[in-house]
């Protein structure tokens, strides 16, 4: 049954972005790159078979052609768009999936199951990865494999050169940045917070293309990238954090990560930062407790990625790495992965159905959400007039002063002025789409910001 309340909102806010419109980004997205994505997890698996026959023998080999097998029958499944299936397995979130299962489908109506081509993009692609877990889950030697592991130390890897000019750059700030006055402390956080955008390139190194140049410093190309972006909300976040901290001095910011690699760096480079100038007093990170969206952070990569640069031959981003390390000991850096992050709620759902994270969240002075997906949850991934408000589109959704550090990778934007798409559009028909564009963009629930 579909409450009033339901019902209302139904008629105030456009639909979802689905594949339901053939030719859509979503629709190709489900019908291409998705099951690209299962084959690619399915080779990983197959690839990593004698590893699991070494550790788990006999059991090892049989779990690998299982999870095999039903990954297969998810790519069928979803091929073929069959019904999207409850969870059967007994993780701890299998019964909030099930529940928004029920619920879209009463959304919906009888006629017509829930399933890939038909329902909601968001839903439908984050279900995907749940059941990617779930093939693993039931196979329980193997359970722990992360399928897109590969993927994201190689992106690591390839990034190197671009990282030691972060930490090059970190370390001649640390030395000078005592006493440093407010107007020098905006200049470099602006930088340090547009690197951190322009880590969310799908490509993984902002100075594409210059990958094996020596001198590839993702800071040089800071100017050349700045009118790809569409909304420049950075005077809003800088005025967050200083008025915070100038009335009770600083305060926590969370940063929602996204993708491991590059990206996670820059971020890491940006909360070294905001700690050592006392722009922030602790720095909470928000990660997945799955393999998530292929490249998504996992404690595991979180730990990984630190371990690595404190091993790395190269003085200062080892010494960033040591640096880091004893935020997370000393406990001024904290890693969190509330299964929220997992789940394909849009975020205004967050005060209703994961109370706990939001009533965490109010406790920040400023959140910055990274990335695409993130920014697709914070619009509820709806088909919105590019015009309509960023504070419209988050419908209701507002723990904390926040902060949207997002490449375009949907086609899904707001806040834009009259006639800005139409523009883009006939000169970059995709803009949405192809990683080139950009939006700072800020909400605060607070009049005075
Ligand atoms: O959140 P991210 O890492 O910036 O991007 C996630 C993404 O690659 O996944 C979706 C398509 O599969 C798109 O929303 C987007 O392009
Ligand atoms: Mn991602």
């Amino acid at each position: 049954m579909t409450t009033a309340a339901e019902m209302d909102l139904l008629l105030t806010v456009p639909p979802a972005l689905s594949a339901r419109v053939v030719g859509s980004f979503a629709y190709l997205t489900i019908r291409d790159r998705l099951p690209t994505i299962l084959t690619k997890a399915v080779d990983s698996i197959h690839r990593h078979k004698d590893k699991f026959f070494e550790q788990h023998g006999e059991e090892g080999i049989r779990a690998e052609k299982a999870a095999i097998a039903l990954l297969s029958k998810l790519r069928n499944e979803l091929q073929t768009d069959k019904p999207v299936l409850a969870l059967s397995d007994e993780l701890e979130d299998a019964d909030a999936w099930n529940r928004y299962l029920q619920r879209h489908q009463n959304l919906q109506g009888d006629q017509d199951s829930v399933s890939w081509f038909k329902s909601p993009w968001l839903y439908v692609e984050c279900y995907m990865y749940r059941r990617i877990q779930e093939a693993l889950w039931l196979n329980p030697p193997i359970s722990d494999f992360d399928v897109f592991n590969e993927a994201k130390t190689q992106s690591y890897f390839e990034s190197q050169r671009a990282v030691m000019a972060l930490c090059t750059y970190l370390e001649g700030l640390r030395k000078s940045i005592e006493g440093l006055p407010d107007n020098q402390l905006l200049d470099h956080f602006g930088k340090l917070l547009q690197v951190s955008l322009w880590g969310n390139k799908c490509d993984l190194s902002i100075s594409a293309g210059q990958e094996n140049s020596q001198k590839v410093s993702p800071l040089d190309s800071l100017d050349d990238l700045r009118p790809y972006i569409l909304v420049d909300d950075f005077s809003s976040v800088w005025s967050a954090l200083i008025l915070g901290r100038n009335q009770s001095g600083p305060g926590r910011v969370d940063i929602v990560l996204d993708n491991a690699g590059f990206e996670l760096t820059t971020d890491l480079v940006l909360a070294d930062f905001l700690v050592s100038s006392g722009l922030a007093r602790t720095v909470r990170f928000h990660g997945k407790s799955m393999p998530w969206f292929v490249s998504d952070v996992t404690a595991r990569d979180f730990q990984w990625t630190i371990r690595q640069t404190m091993a790395a031959n190269h003085m200062w981003m080892s010494k960033s790495g040591v640096q880091w390390q004893s935020y997370v000991q000393e406990g001024t850096w904290t890693y969190h992965d509330h299964p929220f992050w997992t789940q394909p709620h849009q975020f205004c759902d967050m005060a209703s159905d994961a109370a706990d994270l939001y009533a965490d969240l109010q406790g920040a002075a400023l959140v910055l959400f990274k990335g695409d997906l993130n920014y697709r949850k914070l619009t509820g991934d709806l088909d919105w007039e590019p015009t309509v408000g960023f504070d419209v589109a988050l419908q209701g959704f507002g723990p904390a002063p926040l902060c949207s550090l997002r490449t375009l990778k949907a086609n899904v934007q707001v806040g834009l002025q009259p006639g800005q798409a139409e523009k883009l559009s006939a000169h970059h028909p995709d803009w949405m789409t192809s990683g080139k564009y950009a939006v700072v963009q800020f909400h605060s629930p607070h009049s005075d910001l």
